[in-house]
């Protein structure tokens, strides 16, 4: 199995990291822009193998995308990240072109691959890429659900002093303040969380979660890397390894949910084909609303993405 990851930053150079460590890919191709910069972390990333004992080979090259020729996962995340008073979708003038020239490089040379973006503002970079490499919407999704329920699952399990490995969690919507968490579909080794902690809390946990990427922009100037790349890995694992895993991606609602033309954040099952199956969750009102209102905020950037051309 062959992945190129596009943007050798802190979030592609975790990813690539995170799938050799993992050996997720046999052959993995980091690709940036700045000269020099994707050769020296994938060479750093291949001189750790003979400490952390893998063999997946990590090759890096400056914009040669003859390099990543024949790749079946693509990552992108190339692109700027938000700066402290930043919004995600402040970014679209810049990654809006980085995500459609990196697309255009990806598909000429790698035609069948799947395509994972990370870029932000993400629901609408992954439309960028959808509409770009003109592949089928099983075959290019976003990163934001993993990371978005991880860091809800970290703060559920500090407040419960807890592993973080008993809980499961599902969330909805666009990659952004109007994310959808579904505190009536997380689960602490199969107890609803609601018979664990008061409402007060949860209420708490459940704000903290949708500003997660604020806090840490605020804490580091710049944007989270390390959960990002390791839930972007995770999803290249579940399609290259055909693991058939449901996890919260963003994807194109065709009809899903009522809503058409638009790209959010759904339970999906993830294997070797890409988007093998969008799950319907069977919402109540309070629910419906919100991802109605997270479905508007989406598509009003969208709208902006359209007008770019
Ligand atoms: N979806 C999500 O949940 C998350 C998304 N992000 C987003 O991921 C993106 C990357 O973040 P970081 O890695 O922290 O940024 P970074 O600045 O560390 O790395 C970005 C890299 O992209 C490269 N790049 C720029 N234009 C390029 C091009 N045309 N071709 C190839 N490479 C190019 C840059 O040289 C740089 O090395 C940002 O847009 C950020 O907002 C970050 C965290 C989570
Ligand atoms: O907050 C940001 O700008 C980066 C991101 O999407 C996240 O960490 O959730």
């Amino acid at each position: 199995m062959k992945v190129t990851v596009v943007g050798a930053g802190n979030v592609g150079a975790t990813c690539a990291d995170v799938l050799a460590y993992r050996e997720i890919a046999n052959e993995i191709v980091l690709i940036d822009i700045k000269e020099g910069l994707a050769e020296g972390k994938s060479l750093d990333i291949w001189q750790k193998a003979p400490i952390d004992l893998y063999d997946s080979r990590t090759v890096g090259a400056t914009n040669d995308y003859k390099r990543t020729a024949g790749s079946d996962v693509v990552v992108i995340t190339s692109g700027l990240p938000r700066k402290p008073g930043m919004s995600r979708d402040d970014l679209i003038n810049t990654n809006a072109g980085i995500v459609k020239s990196v697309t255009e490089n990806i598909v000429r040379n790698s035609p069948d691959a799947i395509i994972i973006v990370v870029s932000n503002p993400l629901d609408v970079m992954t439309y960028q890429a959808h509409i770009t490499s003109r592949l089928p919407r099983t075959k290019v999704m976003g990163m934001a659900g993993i990371l978005d329920t991880a860091r809800y699952r970290a703060f559920l399990a500090e407040a419960l002093n807890i592993s973080p490995k008993d809980i499961q969690a599902m969330l909805l919507g666009g990659h952004g303040d109007t994310m959808v968490p579904l505190p009536r579909y997380t689960t602490v080794a199969g107890i609803p969380v609601t018979e664990l902690i008061d409402k007060d809390k949860l209420t708490a946990i459940l704000e903290r979660t949708k500003v997660g990427g604020g806090e840490l922009v605020k804490l580091m100037g710049t944007s989270a890397w390390y959960a990002p790349g390791s839930a972007a890995a995770q999803m290249v694992e579940a399609i290259v390894r055909d693991q058939r895993r449901i996890f919260p991606v963003c994807v194109k609602l065709e009809g899903e949910y009522g809503i058409k033309d638009c790209y959010l954040g759904v339970p999906v099952i993830l294997g070797k084909n890409g988007v093998e199956r969008i799950i319907e969750l069977d919402l109540d009102k309070e629910e419906k609303a919100l991802m109605e209102a997270s479905r508007k905020a989406v598509r009003e950037v969208m709208d902006v993405l359209d007008k770019l051309g």
